[in-house]
């Protein structure tokens, strides 16, 4: 069965959104991030922190190609960083899913980020200045593996209700 995914920077939404489409299709939605840490009984912060970053790359994989393997159609929200590693990038263009790249500005990025960083390793330490000149590089960098995507989805602006409708027109 079809995979739909849902991907892009930290913070653009993929979890707000998928539980949001999931509630409309009726199809189970699986949070890659949260699989990673029921699996290992760990916090991605803890294995940043205690086993390190390629640690982390690898089980990402594994995980998310599990997920792809599993034989019923689910909604699966990727980590910010998944289609940059491992070549995840070419399994967002498999014909068995939709990929839909939630696409966010800087500026976006910012505002939500900034209300809930200490979860998420990579920014925790970092101030609003910092933060800004971060992600503006970061994104830069990551733009090239959001773009695989087969769809993407522009999300400033837009309520969760409206880039809902947006990715079912899409999947119509
Ligand atoms: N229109 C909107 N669409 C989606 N999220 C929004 C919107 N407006 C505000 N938010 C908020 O943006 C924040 C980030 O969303 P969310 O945690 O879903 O992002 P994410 O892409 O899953 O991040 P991460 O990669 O860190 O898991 C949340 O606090 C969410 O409520
Ligand atoms: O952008 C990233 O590289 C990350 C995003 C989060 O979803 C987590 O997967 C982790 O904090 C790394
Ligand atoms: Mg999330």
């Amino acid at each position: 069965m079809k995979k739909i995914i849902l991907l892009g920077y930290m913070g653009c939404g993929k979890s707000t959104i998928a539980k949001e489409l999931s509630k409309k299709l009726e199809i189970p939605f699986i949070d890659l991030d949260e699989f990673i840490e029921e699996k290992v009984k760990m916090t991605i912060k803890t294995i940043f922190a205690e086993k390190g970053e390629i640690h982390f790359r690898r089980l990402e994989h594994e995980c998310f190609v599990e997920l792809l393997n599993l034989p019923e159609a689910v909604i699966i929200g990727l980590g910010g960083g998944t289609p940059c590693y491992a070549n995840n990038h070419e399994l967002l263009k498999r014909e068995d899913v939709e990929s839909i790249y939630l696409k966010a500005s800087i500026d976006t990025l910012v505002v939500r980020l900034s209300l809930n960083k200490s979860n998420r390793p990579l920014i925790a330490n970092k101030n609003d200045v910092e933060m800004k000149e971060f992600i503006a590089t970061h994104l830069f960098e990551r733009s090239y593996y959001y773009n695989q995507a087969q769809h993407s989805v522009v999300v400033d602006q837009r309520t969760i209700a409206q880039t809902v409708e947006d990715i079912l027109a899409i999947l119509a």
